[in-house]
């Protein structure tokens, strides 16, 4: 499924939030949303899951008006995994991650066997299985947030909007989120703070700074000591991966030259 924002600017109280941003992701394809703090990259994707209405401009789904598809059909295509995304009630894991069939459901239909197997091949992808019956209110950060990830997997979206997804995840759970995200066939819109790995999770990476987005491409065109010296005011020594070439960016902790 493809997505567009055309043109969509977001206003409230008299502040300017995102200032005639434009962008797409092709269907399938992993786009990386950067930027500095304050960019606009949540209230971009907060447009994409309806938690915001552009001022003006509009998002689209391939071609067609957000604002014109019904809620319920939009939520059957759109996951979202967003920094709102917890629950506070005391509620298994199980039952957490079987709340993703929620769009698919009508009446009181209970959830089919088939749809259990999919809650626990789901919660086999994210390494939460073994913790099925835990209330979701005694797992760390990490494990929550992986519990997110089951749940946005088990509404079997077309697109899936992550922002921040790695927050909390040890090292090993945020390599195995992004290579999940790389090879997972589904259009990926993810907003990230940690260059290297949006750089080798992405195909393609949009850099966003007050608002708007100043430069879009693959992370090897986009990612250059310039542009990440203009935009994030630091200049990092930027390598090719051994083996990947993706770009990565070392940072001189002693170089204060380096940081403005
Ligand atoms: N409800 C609101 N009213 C006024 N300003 C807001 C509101 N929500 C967000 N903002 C401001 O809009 C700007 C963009 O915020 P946004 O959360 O989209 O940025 P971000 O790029 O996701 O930032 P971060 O990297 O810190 O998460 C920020 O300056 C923020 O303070």
């Amino acid at each position: 499924m493809d997505v567009t924002w055309q043109d969509v600017s977001v206003r409230i109280a008299g502040a300017t939030l995102v200032e005639r941003l434009n962008l797409s992701a092709s269907s399938g394809e992993v786009v990386g949303l950067v930027g500095p703090n304050g960019s606009g990259k949540s209230t971009a994707l907060r447009c994409l899951y309806r938690a915001l209405h552009p001022t003006t401009g509009t998002v689209l789904l391939d071609g067609t008006e957000l604002n014109s598809i019904p809620l319920a059909e939009s939520a059957r295509s759109v996951a979202a995994l967003t920094q709102e995304s917890r629950t506070e009630l005391d509620f298994t894991v199980a039952e957490v991650v079987a709340l993703g069939r929620f769009p698919h459901l009508r009446g009181n239909r209970s959830l089919s066997g088939a749809e259990w197997e999919l809650c626990r091949e789901s919660m086999r992808r994210t390494d939460v299985e073994h913790l099925a019956r835990r209330s979701v209110l005694s797992l760390s950060g990490g494990e929550r947030q992986r519990v997110l990830i089951a749940r946005a997997l088990v509404q079997e979206p077309q697109v899936l909007v992550l922002d921040e997804p790695t927050n909390h995840l040890d090292v090993r759970h945020q390599v195995e989120l992004l290579s999940f995200l790389r090879g997972c066939g589904l259009t990926v819109l993810v907003a990230l703070h940690d260059l290297n790995l949006a750089a080798a999770a992405c195909d393609r990476l949009a850099v966003l700074s007050g608002g708007s987005v100043v430069r879009t491409g693959k992370p090897v065109e986009v990612l250059e000591p310039e542009l990440v010296r203009e935009v994030f005011g630091v200049t990092p020594s930027i390598v090719p991966h051994p083996r990947t070439g993706a770009p990565q960016l070392l940072y001189d902790l002693t170089d204060r030259e380096g940081m403005e």
